[in-house]
């Protein structure tokens, strides 16, 4: 197998990567980790099946039993951060020891705020250079992670972290351009960089960003950065990193395609993952509401807004344009509500996640956009308006609410035609989601 790797890895770190995984990293292959059930925690391959042995990883249940600096513990604690998470007392002793890690966990269990942990400890303050890259699919989840790290490295004297995020309503647009071009050179002394792989890439490739100091490289939402548009770019920026450095890869959701995959990036890694039928968490109630046809969906919706007395909610719906005509239909009925989508201008995505964080605004409809990793406390439920395309959205979906133990809801409102979807996600999850009874948001 390790054989096999090194034969169809490329020759040059420079050369295209293959886009399956047998790419090496920089000059060195990377070897396979051990899939046989050595370091693997709990599980049945993660959200895919069959392929890991369960065994126990052993946890650190204190972070003081960490070796974490005093600084970054101070910082810890200041976050209001008393004792780690599952994930985080078991990934987290592995990630500071040096080692490549893959991490699965449900989602709102700690894995982004980890991420950040792991970064302030890793910098050596008494460099200038880049040694720390965060990769997130998304800008709000890059700021996010980025907003984390200034809160836990507060102590670190120093330390300096930046984000890197495109700008106006796409990379291409003429104001995205105008704000790259204004940043060229506030990249030099950052130790800690949280980027989204696109912004990452463009900046490589300028010179701006220099990575072959890096230490360690944290990718969040890792099943995401390995599928669609983004697998290229993650391919890109892993080859341009020193062979030596660390990889750090977490998600929710680990599909078994996506799992095989990991071995490119990582050398005998940990692995902990979590089987498919233990991803949902019992903190969040899941209910359908059957609407017959999708011409009552709106009607459905109102019902529930006028309901809805507490917490926040997100609206989620499949596409832009759907977002956007759902937005108008509500305010036209008076209902106040804000929009995220990734065909707005970034000023207006970051006004919209300002005000909704702040709990200016309630409700929030938006795409998939929003469905990884954004953090909001407040926010107890989640509204399908279009079932997700797949069901690791659905998961991420639903984690927005029930964040870090809290209580949440997730409703679906579904059309006779999507009871069957709705079988599906069951049955993929190990669930039973139930008719919602009509009391049900009372107790939100
Ligand atoms: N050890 C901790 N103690 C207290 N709160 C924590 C701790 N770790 C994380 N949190 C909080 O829990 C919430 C969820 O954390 P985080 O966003 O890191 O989860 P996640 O697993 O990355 O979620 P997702 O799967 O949605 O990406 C955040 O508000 C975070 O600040």
């Amino acid at each position: 197998m390790a054989k096999e790797k090194a034969r169809l890895k490329p020759k040059s770190g420079l050369s295209k990567p293959a886009l399956s995984p047998v790419a090496g990293k920089g000059h060195a292959p990377k070897r396979p980790s051990n899939t046989n059930g050595d370091d693997t925690a709990a599980g049945r391959g993660g959200s895919g099946e069959g392929a890991i042995v369960p065994q126990a990883v052993s946890r650190v249940t204190s972070f003081e039993q960490m070796t974490l600096r005093e600084d970054v513990l101070r910082g810890l604690f200041a976050y209001g951060y008393e004792r780690p998470s599952r994930v985080q007392s078991q990934a987290l002793p592995a990630i500071l020891s040096g080692r490549d890690v893959l991490a699965q966990a449900q989602s709102g269990t700690g894995k982004t705020s980890m991420t950040a942990i792991a970064a302030v400890q890793a910098v050596r303050a008494s460099s200038s250079e880049l040694q720390v890259l965060i990769l997130s699919p998304t800008r709000e989840l890059a700021t996010q992670t980025h907003d984390v790290i200034t809160n836990i490295g507060q102590f670190v004297r120093g330390l300096r972290s930046q984000c890197a995020v495109g700008g106006g309503s796409g990379s291409s647009s003429k104001k995205g351009q105008g704000q790259s071009k204004r940043s060229v050179n506030s990249y030099a002394g950052v130790q800690i960089v949280s980027a989204t792989p696109g912004r990452a890439c463009d900046l490589l490739a300028r010179g701006t960003l220099t990575v072959r100091k890096v230490r360690l490289l944290l990718v969040d939402e890792a099943d995401e950065m390995m599928t669609r548009g983004l697998q290229e770019r993650l391919y890109d920026i892993y080859r341009a990193l020193d062979s030596r450095s660390q990889i750090v890869l977490v998600s929710a959701t680990m599909p078994a395609d996506v799992l095989a995959m990991t071995d490119a990036f990582t050398t005998e890694p940990l692995r902990i993952l979590v089987a498919r039928d233990a991803l949902t968490l019992e903190g969040i109630r899941q209910f359908y509401v059957d609407v017959g046809t999708e011409q009552w969906k709106l009607d459905a919706l109102c019902d529930l807004y006028e309901r809805i007395t507490v917490g926040q909610c997100v609206v989620f719906v499949n596409s832009r344009k759907k977002c956007e005509w759902l937005a108008r239909q509500l305010q036209a009925l008076g209902f106040g509500v804000g929009v995220l989508h990734g065909d707005m201008v970034q000023r207006d995505r970051d006004e919209v996640m300002r005000t909704f964080r702040a709990g200016a605004s309630r409700v929030l409809i938006a795409t998939d956009v929003c469905s990884r990793g954004i953090d909001v406390q407040q926010l107890s439920l989640v509204l399908n308006f279009d079932l997700p395309r797949d069901p690791e959205s659905y998961l991420h979906r639903i984690g927005r609410s029930g964040r870090f133990g809290r209580r949440g809801m997730a409703i679906s409102l579904v059309t006779s035609e999507e009871r069957a979807q709705l079988r599906t996600l069951e049955t993929f999850f190990s669930i039973r989601i139930p008719a919602m009874p009509s009391d049900t948001l009372d107790v939100l």
